[in-house]
């Protein structure tokens, strides 16, 4: 394996180059339920690219981009290459080798759906190189899979947005996996992340293992209390609701700062500051540009801790994974 530490994607050959968003698991009042897809602003690419470079003997991964040190020294032990043989293996017959270009664009163990956008743009490439051989239905189940090997336990709340794009809400025994939700055009996203690692597994740990029925009534009624403000476009109702009653008490520890970040910057009228899936990343939900460029400034030099940081001022990504 061959990793540089730059990732220049105007300077490298391929034959097809794909890409999919970072996303927010969660959202805050939907835990494992509820998750959004996002762009930066500035058209920067904030999210994974895989480049197939050519058909070949073997399968073979090479890694560049800026987060390649946090992954595996090793390309086997790749999200890329698994996905390759699951995907294989649900078609039932071996695919022609492919020879792999991963840009880690995203940092792992982040709350960004690193892993997850890296399962994306993998099942998605291999499904569109191959002339869609697997529906988008049995696609979405193939990435929820794999990002429950990740993680111990199955949940769409970042594959679902990375791979459709939009704000997802699950729904768990439908057909339909998840339906995107409305959006308020206005709202940006401020992604902050320290670039400290904080792993899934590890963050789901600490998570209650069962909920009251007080506890189950309140969680219901709030993810409700959001999703029909959402379908009225009630902004006013839509923010009050956006509570985390579920993972955020148990998680609150592993981010002490965010009590103290979120005083700050709801005084100055942000709307919400909340937990990036399994943190450490953070989300500011804004209702205008300015007001993102202020949570962003705020966030960067309050919340980043080392060269890794990053803040990324975001809308939502309409369209998912796709060709570039
Ligand atoms: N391409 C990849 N992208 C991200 N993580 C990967 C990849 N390949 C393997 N991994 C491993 O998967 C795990 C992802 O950890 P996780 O905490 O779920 O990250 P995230 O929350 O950012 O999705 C790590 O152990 C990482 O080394
Ligand atoms: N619902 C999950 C989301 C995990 O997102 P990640 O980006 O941290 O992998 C959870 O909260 O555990």
């Amino acid at each position: 394996m061959t990793m540089q530490q730059v990732s220049d994607l105007a300077s490298l050959s391929y034959l097809k180059r794909y890409y999919a968003p970072a996303s927010t698991g969660n959202f805050s009042v939907g835990f494992d339920l509820l998750g959004a897809a996002f762009e930066p602003l500035n058209g920067e690419v904030f999210g994974d690219v895989l480049d197939i470079v050519a058909e070949s003997e073997e399968l073979s991964l090479d890694i560049v981009g800026r987060y390649v040190h946090q992954l595996p020294q090793t390309s086997n032990d790749n999200l890329v290459l698994s996905c390759f043989y699951a995907f294989e293996q649900k078609l039932g017959r071996r695919l022609p080798r492919l020879s792999l270009r991963l840009h880690k664009n995203l940092p792992v163990g982040s709350g960004l759906g690193s892993s997850a956008c890296s399962i994306v743009v993998a099942c998605y490439a291999f499904n569109e190189y191959f002339g869609q051989p697997l529906s988008a239905h049995e696609l979405l189940q193939l990435m929820a899979q794999a990002e429950g090997g990740v993680s111990g336990s199955v949940h769409y709340d970042n594959v679902a947005p990375s791979y459709l794009g939009g704000l997802q809400l699950m729904l768990p025994d439908s057909a339909k996996l998840c339906r995107a939700l409305p959006w308020f055009e206005h709202w940006r996203v401020v992604l902050c992340y320290p670039g400290t690692v904080l792993s899934t597994k590890a963050a789901r740990a600490v998570l209650p293992q069962q909920l009251s029925l007080a506890q189950s009534i309140a969680f219901a009624g709030i993810l409700s209390r959001f999703v029909s403000a959402m379908y009225v476009a009630d902004e006013t109702e839509a923010v009050a609701a956006i509570r985390d009653l579920i993972a955020e008490p148990a998680r609150m520890p592993l981010i002490p700062e965010l009590a103290a970040l979120r005083a700050a910057l709801t005084e100055q009228g942000v709307l919400h500051l909340g937990i990036s899936g399994a943190g450490p990343t953070l989300f500011a939900l804004c209702s205008n540009d300015a007001q993102a460029q202020l949570a962003a400034e705020y966030l960067s030099r309050h919340y980043a801790k080392n060269q890794d940081a990053t803040t990324q001022i975001c809308r939502l990504s309409a369209q998912g994974a796709r060709a570039l």
